[in-house]
């Protein structure tokens, strides 16, 4: 089953990144996906907070529109749900059949608050959003399907949990920092996807967008094996390729890596 992995490049307008996604989708289903994933805020990158709480049921009525007409499963990026409790926002990531039911939904854990060498100086994330608590992992047409999102790459022990919960392939949608990424994208993407003997279909923004920020791009397939399948540059891209599963239960038979797994002493 073919797999889509959606490049980004969003501007601060709801409507037009609605729209950008919505053709690259098209071409995606053209090109055989059954399931598509979009990056980390697709829809809203660069909008300021006060703008961010109408987004998040526009956003959910037009992917169930768009799943449903073009027949797709869809991981619908990351986008901003508000939280009254907190106020604050979800990063989360709706998991759409090709009904347009929300099968499943996972809110991002790990928030980025770090310190990075680029013109933002750095990104403060848990200033705007407050993390989610539990793990998703549902079938799906290209298999059993685990979330996570962009910065969760760096924790390899999340990954883990998704292939102990049966993950076969993995949705990370992201939106990398051109310098982050540069230094440590593609060896996380391939690291996760050997540790966990998953696909990974890793979806980035990528370029320089209106606010300002530069993202890495280069959106990746990658397969249990821990090959490059597929990979952009940056500027907008649709990637797709074969979610092989016959493959992917050879080599964990060949290198069962789970049943190796020894607890090790002093942790729980
Ligand atoms: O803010 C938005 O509109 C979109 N969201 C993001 O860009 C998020 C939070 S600031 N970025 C990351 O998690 C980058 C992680 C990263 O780059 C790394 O781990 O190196």
């Amino acid at each position: 089953m073919q797999a889509a992995v959606i490049q980004m490049l969003s501007v601060p307008d709801l409507a037009s990144n609605l729209r950008q996604a919505q053709q690259l989708l098209i071409q995606a289903r053209q090109q055989g996906a059954q399931l598509a994933v979009l990056p980390e805020n697709f829809a809203t990158f660069g909008m300021v907070s006060e703008q961010l709480m109408q987004a998040a049921s526009i956003v959910q009525a037009w992917a169930q529109q768009i799943t449903q007409t073009l027949g797709l499963w869809l991981v619908a990026g990351s986008v901003p749900v508000y939280n009254p409790t907190l106020d604050k926002y979800w990063a989360r990531c709706w998991l759409f059949n090709a009904q347009g039911q929300i099968v499943s939904q996972y809110d991002k854990q790990h928030l980025f608050d770090a310190t990075v060498l680029d013109q933002q100086g750095g990104y403060r994330e848990s200033a705007t959003y407050c993390p989610g608590d539990s793990l998703s992992v549902v079938s799906t047409p290209i298999g059993r399907l685990g979330l996570g999102v962009c910065y969760d790459l760096r924790f390899p022990e999340l990954f883990a949990e998704l292939r102990r919960l049966g993950a076969e392939c993995i949705a990370l949608p992201s939106a990398f920092t051109q310098v982050t990424g540069a230094a440590h994208w593609e060896v996380l993407v391939r690291a996760r996807a050997i540790e966990t003997q998953c696909y990974l279909l890793a979806a980035g923004q990528g370029g320089d967008h209106p606010n300002g920020r530069q993202t890495f791009g280069h959106s990746l397939l990658v397969s249990p094996w821990g090959e490059v399948l597929q990979q952009a540059s940056v500027g907008e891209a649709v990637l797709v390729a074969d979610c092989d599963l016959d493959y992917l239960h050879d080599i964990r038979q060949r290198m069962p890596v789970v049943a190796h797994k020894k607890t090790l002493l002093g942790s729980d």
